[in-house]
């Protein structure tokens, strides 16, 4: 295995391919706006790009040819059926797990804040939300008090971490990212543990933060109403890239179709049909207002 790193921490990982791979998963190439191509060069306004990712565990492509990236301002969704390698691909992209081969580039100036999929709490283990947020020490009181206004999770400030629901979890995991003043956000099924309305409101909440801090989002979710609500982008991953692009067109290639069948069909629909007005969080419609940029209701 051979490595390169440049300069200033520019390229985490560039990797030349091993344990004879072949060429990209040939189904990896739909031209649905993402570049599958091996060749092509990293996204230069990218905050996070990476070309070719291989990840193979116990004789399979858990990552098999992966390109991605995520710049600022943009919800970028990873979506695909269980073990589809979303989490792992996640994994690579923070750098947690290595590729067998790849590149990997992340810019100086990038920043990631990270939301994980699970978070246990011990409850044996008395610690409020603040206590929490302070872990680690580099945070004034100030600024964990503003962090939690901006996720809408004020009033539990002083609550018991063991004793907060789902949805309130990831708003205080979500307020613990922000902490770090990331540009990228990546959040690895923030919805999971958490009701219908819980979901909608946190993905309002990923939304805001986006159009509020101009922030790069890369997203694992199974919800696709959601996803095709709110992302910019989508990538359909089954170990390759099946399909990326805007959820428009992803929604109408044979491989989101052939995975997500009715269910997926649907999803888009209900979303993007021409419409007049929005919903706010109760479900109640209200006026499209001057922040429904994306023109998305229901
Ligand atoms: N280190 C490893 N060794 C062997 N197999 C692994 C390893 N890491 C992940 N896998 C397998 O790779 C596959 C992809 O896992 P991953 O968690 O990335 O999928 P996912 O798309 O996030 O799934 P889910 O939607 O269920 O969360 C799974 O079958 C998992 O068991």
């Amino acid at each position: 295995m051979s490595s390169a790193f440049a300069p200033a921490g520019e390229i985490l990982l560039s990797l030349s391919q091993q344990n004879g791979h072949a060429s990209p998963h040939p189904a990896a190439s739909c031209g649905h706006g993402q570049s599958h191509d091996r060749d092509a060069a990293p996204a230069e306004d990218a905050l996070i790009s990476a070309r070719g990712l291989w990840l193979r565990r116990g004789g399979r492509d858990i990552v098999a040819g992966v390109d991605l990236d995520v710049r600022r301002g943009e919800i970028v969704t990873l979506i695909g059926p269980n073990g589809a390698g979303k989490t792992t691909l996640v994994r690579l992209v923070l750098g947690i797990e290595k590729p067998d081969s790849g590149l990997i580039v992340r810019p100086a100036s990038t920043r990631i804040g990270y939301v994980p999929q699970r978070f246990e709490v011990d409850a044996a283990i008395p610690m409020t939300v603040q206590g929490f947020l302070g872990l680690g020490g580099s945070a004034s009181t100030k600024e964990m008090g503003s962090a939690l206004d901006e996720v809408g999770a004020r009033r539990i400030e002083h609550q018991q971490l063991s004793k907060l629901s789902g949805g309130e979890t990831q708003r205080v995991l979500i307020a613990r990212a922000l902490l770090r003043q990331p540009n990228l956000l990546i959040l690895d099924e923030p919805a999971s543990g958490v009701d219908f309305a819980g979901e909608a409101e946190l993905y309002e909440l990923v939304e805001k933060l986006r159009d509020e801090r101009d922030l790069g989002v890369l997203l694992v979710s199974h919800d696709l109403h959601v996803v095709m609500a709110k992302s910019d982008r989508v990538i359909c991953l089954n170990g390759h890239v099946c399909c990326s692009g805007e959820p428009e067109h992803v929604s109408q290639h044979t491989e989101y179709a052939r995975i997500f069948g009715q269910q997926g069909a649907a999803a888009l629909s209900v979303y993007r049909h021409h419409h007049d007005h929005a919903h706010d969080l109760t479900g109640e419609p209200k006026p499209l207002g001057a922040d429904d940029t994306h023109g998305r209701g229901s």
